[in-house]
C-alpha cells in the first residue's frame, strides 16, 4: 500500500535504486515506495578540492552514482528503468569531507575531529527519469541536496574506542551511525533525521511533488487545518490522472508554496502497529455537501483476514488458464469464458469480477481483458510467468499452509497430512510423479527466472570464468548469467531427475554453449570445479547440520581466492521486518527442515567453512544476495 499520493506517482513506473545502503532501501520500503536495487558501481573518488562546497559533491556524486547504473541497465539490454535514484551522504567538518572510514584507525581520525563540535550532514539526491527512443538512452536528471547539522558531546577516547570496535561505523559516512549505537554520541539534530542516516525523505517527496504537480492557475487556494502535517506536498492529490501519467518535466520547478496545488481535502490515517488507523480526521465534503468523517477501520487486519480469498481467486483463474484465454483471445464475455473453460456462467462471472477488482483483469463493456502484468506475469508464456509457482502455490503450498497449526504446534513439516504420507527426502517427494516433478520445476524455473537479473547484477561479478550453480535446476539463472558476463562459464549441477528435465525450459533460439548441465547429488557426489559456487534458495531447504556437509564439500574444492554466492531472502538481525521473508519461513516449516536466516546467521555459517570479507546485497526484491571469498 502507498501511503504517499507523490510517491503513488511512481506505482506504475519501474523504479531502481542505485545504491547498496541498506538504511536507504528501509526509508523508502517503510514508506511503501516499491524498487529494485542494483548497487553502482561508481567509484566515489571525484577530485573533492574541484567543487567550491561540499553538498556539491555529494550531489555528483549521487548523480553519477544513478547515471552509471541507468547507463548499465539500458546498454546490458536489462530493461530500461523508467526512473533511477541515487544518492551520496558526507559529513562535512572544518571544509573538510568525511566519507566512509577505510579502516578503524580512520574512524578513530573521523570521529576524533567530530568530537564536542557540530558539524553538517548533506545528502546528495539524483532522480533521472529514462526514456529510450531508437534505442537511445535519454534521460531528464533532477537532483538536489539537504543539510543538517549535528552535534557531538565531549566524548573520552575509550568511548570512542569502544563505539569503533563494535563495528559499526565502518560503513557509514564520518563513521557513524546516528539510527543505532551513534545516537548515544549525538547532543543534538538540527534538521531532517532522516538525512542523516542516508535519505532525505521529506525533500525527496517535495522534488517528487514539483515534478508531477507543477503549480498552476487553476488550483484553488488551499484551507488549513492545525491537524494537517506541515508537510504540503503529502496532501491529497487527486488530480485526477492516472497511475500511468507521465511526470511533468519540471526542471528546476520552483517551491510549492502554501496556496499549493490542491483541489480538494482529504482524509489522512496511519495505521499503528496493530493496524488500526489511528490517524486524524479532516472533514471532508460529499458531493451533496454534508460532512463526513472517516471511520477507524482496522484496514490492515481486514486485508489480512481476506487475504486467502484474494489468493484462491488468484490461483484458480490460473489453473482454470483464464489468463492465457484472454492473452489470445480477449476481450471476451463471461459467458464465453465460461463455455471454452467448462465452467458455470455466474460462477466464472463473479471470479472475473474479482480478479478485474483485484488488478489482474480489465473490465470493460467489450468485456474482460488481460492488464499488461496479466500477460506478463500470469499467462503461461508470459515472459516472466509465475504460472508455475502459482499452481504450485495451489497444489502444493495451500495442502501444507492449511496445516499450519499443527505444524507450529510440532514445530516440523505436515507433508504427512497434506498428503498422506511421510516425507523422507524432501527432493525424491518432489519427483515421485513425472507431474509432480514438472509442476515443481516449473515453479523453480519461474521464480529463477523473474529473480535472475537481480542475483547476477548484485555485485560485480566479472572477475570469474566459471561458476557453477549447485541446485540450478532449469539453469534460468545460469543463463541470465552468461548474458550479464559473457566470459563467464556456468554449469548446472542439480540430481539426474532434474538434469533428464531441463530440455523443455531452455531459452530458444540462443547459443546455450557456455551453461552446461552435469547431474549428481551435491550431498554424495564430487562437484564440478569452479571458481565461484552459486547456492540459490538451497540453504534455506536445510537444517544447520546439512548445510555443514554442504558448505564443507564446497569448501574442499574451493581455491583461495575463489567465491560463494548465496540467494536468499535475508531476514534482519531482530527478525521482525519483510513479511514476505518471514512468512516464506513458516512456508519452510510446513515443508522442509530448514528456515530463512539472517545476514549474521548465514555469515557464521559460513566463516566456520573459510569463506570470508562476506558482504550482503538486500535487493528490496524476492532474493537478497550474499557474497564471500575462500581465505
Ligand atoms: C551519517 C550517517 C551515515 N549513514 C550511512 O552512511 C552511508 C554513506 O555512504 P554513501 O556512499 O552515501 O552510501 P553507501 O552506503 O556507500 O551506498 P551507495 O549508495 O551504494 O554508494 C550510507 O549508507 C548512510 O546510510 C548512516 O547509516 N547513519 C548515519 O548517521
Amino acid at each position: 500500500m502507498v501511503l504517499n499520493p507523490v510517491l503513488g506517482k511512481l506505482v506504475s513506473k519501474r523504479v531502481v535504486l542505485a545504491s547498496a545502503s541498506p538504511r536507504r532501501q528501509e526509508i523508502l520500503t517503510n514508506v511503501g515506495l516499491r524498487f529494485e536495487v542494483v548497487p553502482s558501481w561508481f567509484k566515489e573518488t571525484l577530485e573533492k578540492s574541484s567543487f567550491t562546497a561540499p553538498y556539491e559533491y555529494a550531489v555528483e556524486t549521487a548523480k553519477q552514482k544513478a547515471l552509471e547504473v541507468a547507463n548499465r541497465m539500458h546498454v546490458k539490454h536489462l530493461r530500461t528503468p523508467d526512473v533511477v535514484i541515487g544518492a551520496d551522504t558526507i559529513v562535512s567538518v572544518d571544509e573538510q569531507i568525511l566519507e566512509k572510514p577505510v579502516d578503524k584507525q580512520d574512524a578513530y581520525r573521523m570521529l576524533s575531529r567530530l568530537n564536542g563540535k557540530e558539524h553538517s550532514v548533506f545528502t546528495g539526491v539524483a532522480i533521472i527519469h529514462c526514456h529510450s527512443k531508437d534505442n537511445q538512452l535519454e534521460m531528464d536528471i533532477t537532483d538536489f541536496y539537504e543539510e543538517t547539522k549535528v552535534k557531538f558531546s565531549e566524548l573520552s577516547e575509550e568511548l570512542l574506542w569502544e563505539y569503533i570496535h563494535s563495528g559499526e561505523p565502518m560503513d557509514k559516512a564520518g563513521g557513524y551511525g546516528i539510527q543505532a549505537l551513534g545516537g548515544m554520541l549525538v547532543e543534538y539534530v538540527h534538521g531532517d533525521f532522516l538525512n542523516v542516516v542516508g535519505f532525505p525523505l521529506n525533500h525527496f517527496c517535495k522534488k517528487l511533488a514539483e515534478l508531477y504537480y507543477p503549480p498552476s492557475k487553476h488550483n484553488v487556494q488551499r484551507k488549513k487545518y492545525d491537524s494537517i502535517p506541515s508537510v504540503d506536498t503529502f496532501e491529497n492529490q487527486s488530480d485526477g490522472e492516472s497511475e500511468s501519467s507521465n511526470f511533468t518535466k519540471q526542471k528546476g520547478a520552483s517551491k510549492l508554496d502554501s496556496s499549493g496545488t490542491y483541489s480538494s481535502e482529504a482524509v489522512y490515517a496511519s495505521e499503528n502497529s496493530s493496524g488500526v488507523r489511528t490517524g486524524f480526521t479532516v472533514p471532508l465534503e460529499n458531493q451533496n455537501g454534508v460532512s463526513q468523517s472517516a471511520a477507524k477501520l482496522p484496514s490492515k487486519i481486514l486485508e489480512l483476514m481476506d487475504g486467502f480469498r484474494a489468493s484462491k481467486a488468484l490461483f484458480v483463474a490460473s489453473k482454470l488458464k483464464i489468463f492465457d484465454h484472454l492473452k489470445d483471445k480477449g476481450p471476451m464475455k463471461a459467458v464465453d469464458i465460461a463455455n471454452d473453460v467448462g465452467t458455470s456462467v455466474c460462477g466464472t462471472e463473479r471470479l472475473l469480477d474479482a480478479c478485474a477488482s483485484l488488478g489482474l483483469l480489465e473490465k470493460t463493456p467489450q468485456g474482460y481483458s488481460n492488464t499488461d502484468s496479466a500477460n506478463t506475469y500470469l499467462a503461461s508464456d508470459g515472459k516472466y510467468s509465475l504460472h508455475g509457482y502459482i499452481i504450485h502455490s495451489n497444489d502444493h503450498l495451500w495442502p501444507l499452509f492449511t496445516n499450519l497449526e499443527s505444524a507450529v504446534k510440532e514445530g516440523s513439516r505436515q507433508n504427512h497430512r497434506a498428503f498422506g504420507k511421510k516425507a523422507d527426502d524432501l527432493f525424491k517427494d518432489y519427483y515421485h510423479s513425472q507431474e509432480v516433478k514438472q509442476r515443481f520445476m516449473s515453479a523453480m524455473h519461474s521464480i529463477a527466472h523473474l529473480t535472475a537479473r537481480d542475483v547476477a547484477t548484485a555485485f560485480d561479478l566479472s572477475q570469474f570464468k566459471s561458476a557453477c550453480d549447485l541446485g540450478g535446476c532449469t539453469g534460468a539463472l545460469a543463463h541470465e548469467l552468461v548474458q550479464v558476463y559473457p566470459n563467464l562459464k556456468v554449469t548446472v549441477f542439480d540430481l539426474p531427475e532434474v538434469i533428464a528435465n531441463t530440455s523443455y525450459f531452455q531459452p530458444s533460439g540462443q547459443h546455450t554453449a557456455p551453461v552446461t548441465f552435469v547431474s549428481g547429488d551435491f550431498f554424495k557426489d564430487s562437484l564440478p570445479e569452479a571458481d565461484l559456487y552459486i547456492l540459490s534458495r538451497v540453504l534455506h531447504d536445510w537444517p544447520d547440520e546439512k548445510i555443514h556437509v554442504l558448505l564443507s564439500k564446497v569448501s574442499a574444492v574451493c581455491r583461495p581466492g575463489c567465491a560463494v554466492l548465496l540467494a536468499e531472502m535475508v531476514l534482519d538481525d531482530e527478525k521482525k521486518n519483510r513479511s514476505t521473508a518471514l512468512l516464506q519461513s513458516l512456508n519452510m516449516l510446513v515443508q522442509t527442515e530448514g528456515k530463512e536466516r539472517s545476514g549474521s546467521e548465514y555469515q557464521a555459517l559460513l566463516e566456520q567453512h573459510g569463506f570470508t570479507n562476506v558482504k550482503i546485497r538486500i535487493t528490496g526484491n524476492l532474493l537478497d544476495v550474499i557474497l564471500c571469498v575462500k581465505t
